[in-house]
């Protein structure tokens, strides 16, 4: 079990990180998200040694994760952090380097792991180019595979797939996800996507300010947010008043797709603008106090409809 416990932690005077406290078992995936400045990286950076802490302490099955001040090579041995630059040597090749940490003692072993994390990134056919010529969303596969060479107990991932097209970033998280489950790995993400999030992670982690806001299961975290913050990280949000819509004077967060255009018994609303999702249609339409109300919808309006809304 990987242990943070009251960890503070500040870049000179500036405090970024302050009190924070979970646990995770092995094997578990834990997504990090909060708004870009929130501390995320900073504190994967802790978590794997980089950093000495203010105040607080970091422990894996007791033992202690130590800072530069008490470790000579920050890092522990048994985790990965995969930070947001790739690192990778460029005037070697794809394959050398995901073998980069791989004993040359077994050199079968070593090939047939090789091609298994080449496949897994879908990086074959680049095998045996140089690194130097790959793109950046080809030098962050490598550095993917690489990251988990040698089956860290503990992965840390600081925005993963930012570099990789939407085309292929599905196929590689199912990828990746379904393999680090396999091998029991604990996986930490740093990540804005909630398509990182919310479909691979058995907990997500709130940050605002340095701060832990909530620690819960996707599900929880996105049905039952704690605040707007934490809506919004998921997307466009409503903050409504129930009063609008025929019930008590109390607010209500919810998502588009929670808000429903009605035949009858609706509030009316004025359409405003209209997006096209390719499954759906995002409508922005103004109630007559001047609300503004994000609605999901099949059926595509034209500006200055008049719909009827109900929540
Ligand atoms: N090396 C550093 N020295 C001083 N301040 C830093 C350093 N790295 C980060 N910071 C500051 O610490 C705060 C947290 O930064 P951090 O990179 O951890 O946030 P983040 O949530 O990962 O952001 P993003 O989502 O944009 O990557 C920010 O205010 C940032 O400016």
């Amino acid at each position: 079990m990987l242990k943070v416990s009251n960890v503070c932690f500040s870049y000179d005077a500036k405090k970024v990180l302050n009190n924070i406290s979970f646990s995770v078992n092995q094997g578990e995936h834990i997504a990090i998200v909060g708004e870009s400045g929130c501390g995320k990286s900073t504190l994967l950076r802790c978590l794997y040694g980089l950093y000495d802490l203010d105040e607080g302490e970091l422990a894996y099955n007791n033992e202690k994760i130590l800072g530069p001040a008490y470790n000579l090579v920050p890092g522990m041995d048994f985790m990965k952090y995969l930070a947001q630059d790739f690192d990778l040597m460029p005037f070697i090749t794809v394959a050398e380097n995901i073998g980069k940490y791989l004993s040359n003692f077994y050199k079968e072993e070593k090939q047939i792991r090789i091609k298994e994390l080449l496949d897994m990134v879908e990086m074959t056919p680049y095998a045996n180019v140089k690194a130097k010529l790959l793109s950046g969303g080809q030098m962050q596969r490598v550095a993917l595979a690489r990251a988990i060479a040698r089956e860290p107990k503990v992965l840390l991932l600081d925005e993963p797939f930012s570099h990789i097209d939407s085309f292929q970033k599905n196929r590689l998280r199912r990828n990746l996800f379904r393999h680090l489950k396999e091998a029991n790995i604990t996986c930490i993400v740093a990540t804005h996507d909630r398509e990182e999030s919310l479909p691979f992670a058995d907990k997500i982690l709130v940050m605002k300010a340095g701060e832990t806001l909530s620690y819960d299961t996707p599900n929880t975290i996105y049905n039952t947010p704690k605040n707007k913050y934490t809506a919004a990280l998921f997307g466009d949000i409503n903050v409504l008043n129930k009063k609008d819509f025929g019930g008590y004077d109390e607010e209500l967060i919810c998502y588009p797709h929670q808000v429903h255009i009605v035949q009858e018994n609706g509030t009316p609303a004025t359409v405003k603008e209209c997006y096209y999702r390719g499954a759906d249609y995002l409508v922005i339409a103004e109630l007559t106090n001047k609300q503004q109300v994000f609605v999901e919808t099949k059926k595509q309006f034209t500006l200055n409809d008049t719909i009827l809304i109900t929540i």
